[in-house]
């Protein structure tokens, strides 16, 4: 039966004013899963009036009174939580392992948050006299734009309402178009959990066709992206005529380093994980393997021998299933393609796995080795977000290696492995990258701050500091003397 959905507008699932859908393929059969909703400007227009005229009812709850329906969500999702794990594993194509750990994960990040309440506190400081007071408040900036991607669409969803939410803001949330039905259910069970009406909003759409439209529109405060650095570029532009604060956190080049005296088998377990998690579709996916001279046959090879007990294919019952959709798809096979035409050696996988036919329209692709690849190939220079990775074979001198690492567009996370405690100490100060794994996978952990240097992004999510990314300090001055001006000379005004 094939699923449609509409949108969200002011508590109510309605229908797109044009009447427009568009199609969603699971990527494990390549056939239609569902339709969904192609919003117009119109419609964007009456969920941002709806959370705009919501939210100054919401920012007046106490947050103990707004953690109440966080509380009540995270209930509501944990009793049907086998639904959103199969949700996730069609739409996505995440093997049922992995759909079950972001549903943990969407847990988690939730009531992380419910858990700020009453915890964001301000200042008191002393004035410029005696009888004068500042005090510093934290209030909320008002709508909150949620642009989420297909990668981990529960988990991203919930790691922008949840801080958004719990400081008072509203949430229109515009979903990846490759995954709009796992933002669909979230936002049911915000229905269900009696979220005043506006609170949340869902708007589906393409981002190229009402993007703009969105993050330029006046009454919007915050916009959250996670996305393609590109998209963070330009919602920079288009929200610039708004000045809205911005909260991206883009893409991502992980360098994984593997030093000489490391545990080669450690290393090589996390980085199964690192490479081949969600079909290597993560920010913090490695995707630039650095292994030193002395051991670095050892350690391809026996990353080798790991990658080929990978079982791929229909996410429910193997350890891979498919990227998300076609053009990834190509995306990927190009990036193996232009390594080996620079000179790189294809040492495991390189194409299409041999599945069942009815698999074969799947947008499968094999867990792919290369080796020989140099720092200024394309593979080592783009985010390929995908089960490919070249490896680099480096010399003694860490100084190099930190700065072959540094040496990206990106910073977002980095990966090493070393039993030197005085180089880990080394590239923990010098390793410009908002994240450094050391002799362990990740990923982040709702109180750690997940932020990037350079094209990575800018501000962060998660932690205190993600939940500080939606509120704005506001400063009041009181002068609680009888006359405040008496015997003070101010000039002009004397
Ligand atoms: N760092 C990370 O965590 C992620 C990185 N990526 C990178 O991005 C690449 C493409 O993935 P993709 O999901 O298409 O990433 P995109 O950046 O294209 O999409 C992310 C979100 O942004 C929306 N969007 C796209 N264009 C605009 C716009 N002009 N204004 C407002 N919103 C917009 C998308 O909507 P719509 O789907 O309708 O286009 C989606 O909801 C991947 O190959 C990977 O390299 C992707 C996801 C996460
Ligand atoms: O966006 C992502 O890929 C996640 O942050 C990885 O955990």
């Amino acid at each position: 039966m094939e699923k449609i959905q509409n949108l969200f507008i002011n508590g109510e699932w309605t229908k797109p004013s044009s009447e427009e859908y568009l199609d969603k393929y699971n990527p494990t059969t390549g056939e239609l899963y569902g339709k969904f909703a192609s919003a117009s400007r119109e419609d964007v227009d009456r969920s941002i009036d709806s959370a705009y005229d919501a939210q100054k009812k919401w920012e007046r709850l106490t947050s103990v009174e707004r953690s109440k329906y966080l509380y009540k969500l995270i209930d509501l999702i944990s009793q049907d939580r086998e639904y959103l794990t199969n949700i996730l594993m069609d739409e996505v194509g995440k093997p049922r392992v992995e759909a079950e750990e972001e549903v943990d994960g969407v847990l988690d990040q939730l009531q992380y948050y419910a858990e700020f309440a009453r915890k964001i506190t301000g200042d008191v400081v002393e004035g410029t006299k005696p009888e004068r007071i500042i005090y510093q408040y934290k209030v909320p900036y008002g709508v909150v734009l949620a642009i989420t991607p297909w990668n981990f669409p529960a988990a991203m969803v919930a790691r922008k309402i949840g801080p958004a939410l719990i400081s008072g803001n509203t949430v229109i949330i515009k979903p990846s178009s490759d995954t709009p039905f796992v933002a669909g259910w979230i936002v049911e069970k915000v229905r269900q959990a009696g979220f005043p009406p506006g609170t949340v909003n869902l708007i589906t759409g393409k981002g190229s066709v009402i993007g703009d439209y969105m993050t330029s529109h006046k009454k919007i405060s915050v916009i959250t992206l996670t996305g393609e650095t590109k998209t963070g570029v330009q919602i920079m532009k288009s929200s610039s005529s708004i000045m809205a604060k911005l909260i991206l956190e883009l893409g991502g080049k992980a360098p994984f380093i593997v030093w000489k005296d490391a545990d080669l088998e450690l290393a090589a377990r996390v980085l199964m994980w690192a490479k081949y998690w969600n079909s290597g579709q993560s920010c913090i996916a490695a995707e630039r393997l650095y292994v030193h001279e002395d051991v670095y046959d050892k350690f391809i090879n026996l990353f080798i021998e790991k990658t080929k007990t990978l079982r791929i294919g229909d996410p429910r019952t193997n350890d891979m299933g498919p990227l998300i959709n076609s053009g990834q798809l190509s995306k990927v096979s190009s990036f193996v393609e232009s390594a080996v035409s620079e000179g790189a050696k294809i040492v495991f996988g390189g194409g299409k796995p041999q599945l069942p036919d009815k698999f074969s329209k799947g947008f499968f692709y094999m867990p792919t080795i290369l080796t020989r690849v140099k720092q200024n190939m394309k593979i080592f220079r783009e985010e390929i977000f995908g089960p490919v990775i070249g490896a680099m074979k480096v010399s003694d001198d860490f100084d190099e290696v930190i700065d072959l690492a540094n040496d990206s567009d990106y910073g977002l996370a980095s990966y090493l492995f070393t039993k030197d405690i005085s180089l880990a100490m080394k590239a923990s100060r010098e390793i410009k990258f908002g994240e450094l794994y050391i002799n362990m996978p990740g990923p982040e952990a709702s109180q750690g701050y997940h932020t990037g240097f350079r094209m990575s992004g800018q501000a962060g999510e998660n932690s205190k500091y993600g939940v500080e990314e939606y509120v704005k300090v506001k400063n009041v001055y009181i002068d609680y003397s009888k006359d405040s001006t008496k015997g003070e000379v101010i000039p002009p005004y004397t």
